[in-house]
């Protein structure tokens, strides 16, 4: 049933990703009952509120292979961890404060098999690395996510999308959204989606390398 909510959308998946997005509800549900990565209202709803809602952007955008991607504040791997089987050939540093959370990223990401994760427990203010994107969901509010990341972004290559920060959040946006509006209207990846599964939950694109 959850897969299919998933292949809904990604009806492109290959078998291998297929396969390691069905292995996450056993893992996520394994971790949850020790460390409390979603909360246990929550896990029964896994797919839907948490990978699904990680995938929107991938249904925003494509990130090209050899893309270098920041999870900031990834938890127990959202969006890092479904972003990484969506994009095989992508490279995903997944970090995050708290080092219970972080671990059980990695170990998830290594059960499944993804080699294109490296999970790492350390402050966003300490990160040293330059990106193609930052993502980044349910972290701190908008303007204070880019005072810390704008460091971290690399300048776009000539002729490529310009590199930037991606957040989703739940709520309205509509407040801290406000002082980047120019910059997020000039970009039509800016989506406020109202597909079904992503229930009010805001996609937010800021191109800024
Ligand atoms: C509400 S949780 C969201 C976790 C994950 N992104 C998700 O959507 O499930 C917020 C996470 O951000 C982390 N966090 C907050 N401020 C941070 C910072 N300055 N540097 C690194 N991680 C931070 C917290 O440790 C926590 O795990």
């Amino acid at each position: 049933m959850e897969m299919e909510k998933i292949l809904r959308y990604f009806p492109e998946l290959t078998d291998r990703q297929k396969e390691q997005f069905a292995r996450l509800d056993a893992l996520y549900h394994d971790w949850n009952a020790k460390i409390n990565v979603i909360s246990r209202k929550d896990i029964d709803n896994l797919y839907e509120h948490h990978v699904l809602h990680s995938l929107a952007i991938a249904k925003a955008l494509r990130f090209r292979p050899g893309t270098k991607v920041l999870d900031f504040g990834c938890g127990g791997g959202f969006p890092g961890v479904p972003l990484a089987i969506m994009f095989p050939e992508v490279q995903f540093r997944l970090i995050d404060g708290t080092g219970k959370k972080v671990r059980v990223a990695q170990e998830v990401a290594d059960a499944i098999g993804l080699e294109n994760v490296d999970a790492c427990h350390i402050r966003g203010e300490e990160e040293k690395g330059k990106y193609d994107f930052i993502v980044s969901r349910a972290v701190m509010p908008l303007p204070d996510l880019v005072k810390i990341v704008r460091k971290n972004i690399a300048k776009a290559q000539k002729n490529s999308m310009p590199n930037g920060v991606i957040v989703l959040k739940g709520g309205n946006l509509d407040a801290e959204i406000h002082p980047f509006i120019r910059i997020a209207e000039k970009t039509e990846l800016t989506a406020y989606f109202k597909e079904e599964w992503f229930k009010e939950k805001y996609l937010v694109y800021l191109p800024l390398g």
